[in-house]
């Protein structure tokens, strides 16, 4: 229950744009204050909780000399941080027993917090100097009730200061953006803090949160400030089942239009040249203004978001018109689309559609900032998502379709009897190319001008090409299928994978997709890398100096698998190498790692005292350690190594050597990998690259995810979390394939009887907390056999990064389907 409350506050706070990082040490110490009493910290939407967090921001910008009064002109390094501005406190007094060593200098005074009480967080930023500053409180007042889920929503609504007159704002100044479809007059959303605004405003205001690399962009969408129109709070009840479904701060986008007419109405005009002036509001709905009538009155034309105006907004009277986007308070300052365009079938598209639409792009490039980022190209991506929203048919259906053309690579193996029909189909609709040439170039575009028969080329060049005949006998292995958006007349095609090499020429060898279920699915995007990046706060330390001489065979020539006696890198696995000399895993050494997972309760179970997954989950009050394996290592040699890479003790570092295809699965699990040739037992077939991230970031990464997404991709890399003691958060970590990762994010689930398995392998460092998961095969393996491994996972727990799906692995061992036996058998009760 108080775990659920925790929980519950975290995300009230999340709402408004407070990390859980920064949130939680302060719930903590106000936990202690008001002894574990929630009333007082539930009240008002946990704006006690919410103005801790200020006080403690505001006494630190003060030691700062008040360096952070601009926030958002700051080169602040802290991921993100959110101000709540108070004039009169009543926040509610501690208990009347509480240490009052905590509660500050007297008791009516809200609680002072105490200072590094908090793990200690990464960086010199404000979030750690939060930490070792106490704050201290003005006057508290009595609590009030808490108002349930509505929270969230009503502590961006509800003015949080207590200023006795509130100064009636003019729309024009109204800024929200939020799930409720508040309006704003900016769609910049940027709360730039003005001494003016400090006194006539009676609302939150937001600085600009720093979060996440490439998340700050989106969520400024989310920031607002409404002056105008209090709203009263909601009584929604409080439900806290599914944390990963609430949609995450950084993609709130106002859902509905708002009915009031003119409450943020914003300064988004599309102007044609010498006739009406077309205004969007950022709620959707367009006015147009007559400029006979001195562009003052306005005339609403219609509602943007029923999907039905863009057709009323083709630009019929003029070829060319300004699109005022964000503009400054005052509209000194503005951002404007300028669209020129001689297409008949352009529409001004619906700005919020480009807004998301840059932001899932942004999701998807920026979640690391890359060195080539910037912010122009920002806006570049902007006007490109306008372009093509605008230029794209208005048939919802046809939005985003992409057309998959299978080309046949005719030089390779003879193609599985099974593979063939499927392949057949496929080609069908498509064609040879008569060179090879044209097999990585070969794109479709919008379906209906392309010919079947019509290659266009990368320079955009189209090539009438000859239908194929398929003889039978033909030796076909791989059908490449090379996707790429809708081309229109753009000029512009984004290659989203090649088909022939999902790799992108980054492994030794090629792995291509094939799709032989439906045409028009493809893997959505993701950033192949063939080894992992640590994403932001892990610790991972690959100096030689970490490298002692016990850890290291500098002596060792050649091959260290044909030296007499193993040299030292045997050592972790018992003075006998894991690998063959034909690069397989040893029969017993993959015996008992099989056992381990097969039969846990036959091994050592570790339980931690303070287990960093608990704590990534609710750090306030973690739950108890549910048990880690404590599982075998492999050591491979490395670089302070005296041996070679063809060293049989390399065999993971030497990356991808089997031939491998990622397929759509026919049972509903999505994309799979398969081997396309037959594999001996204990052969290495790939390692799980993805990102490294902390516990802690995999969890709020989690939580800022909407909830929706189809498939995910952690995988923790707990396998020596018993070792070494308490592991620090930056210690405690796992990889996330979402964004970035390799082929091995494909592999698909299956319980117990998995035909591969994880073995948690040491190349570059001897700390364990971070290490590679290589997969061995369990058995031998037919040719064109979908590769699986077994996640472990736990079917009931909704909270676990790995995320509880609904099983259709096929194994007659499936925990899934036991356990859902179970519960209807016990409903049926
Ligand atoms: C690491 S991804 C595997 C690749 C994924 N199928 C894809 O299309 O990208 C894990 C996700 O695949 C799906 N999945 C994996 N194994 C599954 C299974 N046995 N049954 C159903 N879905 C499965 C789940 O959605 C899971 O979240």
């Amino acid at each position: 229950m108080a775990r659920q409350k925790a929980i519950a506050a975290l995300n009230a706070m999340k709402a408004i744009g407070i990390p859980m990082q920064m949130a939680k040490p302060v719930l903590k110490n106000l936990l202690k204050v008001y002894e574990n009493n929630w009333e007082y910290i539930e009240a008002e939407n946990y704006r006690v909780l919410a103005d801790a967090i200020l006080d403690i921001q505001e006494s630190q910008e003060k030691d700062m000399g008040g360096k952070g009064k601009d926030v958002i002109a700051s080169d602040d390094p802290e991921p993100c941080r959110m101000r709540v501005r108070a004039r009169q406190d009543d926040h509610p007094p501690p208990p009347s027993n509480a240490n009052p060593n905590l509660a500050g200098e007297t008791s009516q005074k809200r609680p002072r917090l105490e200072a590094g009480v908090s793990r200690e967080h990464k960086g010199d930023g404000p979030v750690s100097s939060l930490r070792s500053q106490g704050i201290m409180n003005d006057e508290p007042s009595l609590p009030q009730p808490s108002f349930g889920k509505a929270a969230n929503q009503d502590l961006l609504q509800r003015p949080l200061t207590r200023q006795t007159t509130a100064e009636v704002v003019p729309p024009q100044t109204c800024n929200i953006s939020d799930r409720a479809g508040q309006t704003s007059s900016h769609l910049n959303h940027r709360q730039i803090k003005t001494p003016n605004q400090d006194k006539r405003d009676n609302s939150i205001i937001l600085k600009e949160p720093k979060v996440e690399p490439g998340t700050e962009f989106l969520q400024k969408h989310h920031t607002g400030n409404c002056s105008s129109d209090p709203v009263s709070p909601k009584d929604e009840p409080c439900e806290y089942d599914s944390p990963v479904s609430e949609t995450p701060i950084a993609m709130i986008h106002p859902s509905q239009p708002h009915s009031s007419g003119n409450i943020g109405q914003q300064s988004c005009h599309i102007s044609s040249k010498g006739h009406s002036t077309l205004q969007q509001n950022v709620d959707g709905s367009m006015t147009q203004k007559g400029q006979r009538n001195n562009a003052k009155e306005s005339l609403p034309v219609n509602a943007f978001t029923t999907g039905t105006t863009s057709e009323l907004l083709s630009v019929q009277e003029s070829s060319s018109f300004n699109v005022d986007v964000a503009s400054s308070d005052l509209g000194e300052v503005k951002l404007t689309f300028s669209c020129s365009s001689d297409r008949p079938d352009f529409h001004v598209p619906n700005l919020e559609t480009v807004f998301k639409r840059v932001e899932d792009r942004c999701l998807k490039s920026y979640r690391i900032l890359q060195p080539s980022f910037s912010f122009v190209n920002l806006m570049k991506e902007m006007c490109e998502c306008f372009l093509e929203l605008g230029s794209e048919a208005t048939d919802d259906k046809q939005e985003n379709v992409m057309q998959i053309i299978p080309t046949i690579d005719a030089l390779k193996k003879p193609i599985m009897p099974c593979a063939y029909d499927a392949m057949s189909a496929c080609l069908n609709n498509s064609f040879f190319p008569t060179a090879l040439d044209n097999m990585d170039v070969t794109l479709s575009s919008d379906p209906s001008p392309i010919q079947k028969d019509t290659l266009i080329n990368q320079s955009g060049m189209i090539q009438k090409m000859k239908e194929p005949e398929i003889p039978k006998s033909r030796s076909l292995t791989s059908c490449s299928l090379v996707v790429v958006q809708p081309q229109h007349a753009l000029g512009r095609s984004r290659l989203l994978h090649d088909v022939n090499d999902i790799c992108k020429g980054e492994e030794r060898v090629r792995i291509s997709v094939v799709n032989e279920i439906s045409r028009e699915e493809y893997p959505p995007s993701f950033n192949y890398i063939p080894r992992n990046i640590v994403y932001q706060n892990a610790y991972v330390s690959f100096s030689l100096a970490r490298i002692g001489d016990e850890d290291c065979c500098a002596d060792c020539f050649s091959d260290c698998l044909a030296a007499p006696i193993p040299c030292t890198c045997a050592r972790e696995t018992g003075g006998e190498f894991a690998y063959t000399s034909d690069g397989l895993m040893k029969k017993e050494f993959l015996d008992e790692c099989i056992s381990m997972y097969r039969e846990p309760q036959k091994h050592h179970l570790f339980y931690c005292k303070d287990c960093p997954l608990e704590r990534s989950k609710n750090d306030v009050l973690p739950e108890a350690c549910k048990g880690h394996l404590v599982r075998k290592f492999v050591k491979e040699c490395w670089s302070k190594c005296g041996c070679s890479m063809h060293c049989g003790n390399r065999v993971v570092q030497r990356g991808i050597t089997r031939n491998l295809q990622v397929f759509l699965t026919s049972e509903g699990k999505g994309w799979g990998l398969r081997t396309l040739d037959e594999l001996p037992r204990g052969a290495f077939v790939c390692e799980y690259v993805g990102e490294v991230l902390t516990n802690m970031e995999l969890y709020d990464r989690t939580m800022q995810t909407t909830g929706n997404a189809e498939h995910t991709y952690p995988v923790l890399l707990d396998a020596d979390w018993g070792s070494e003691g308490a592991l620090k958060d930056e210690e405690a970590l796992c990889l996330d394939a979402t964004f970035y990762g390799n082929v091995a994010r494909f592999i698909n689930h299956r319980c117990f009887d998995a035909n591969l398995i994880e073995i948690p392998v040491e190349v570059e460092t001897p700390d364990h907390h971070y290490y590679h998961l290589a997969f061995f095969t369990t058995r031998k393996l037919e040719a064109f056999e979908e590769l699986t491994w077994d996640y472990g996972i736990d079917f009931d727990d909704h909270e676990h990064p790995i995320k509880a799906f609904k099983c259709r692995c096929g194994s007659r061992f499936c925990r899934d389907i036991k356990r859902r036996r179970r519960r209807s058998r016990a409903l049926v009760q």
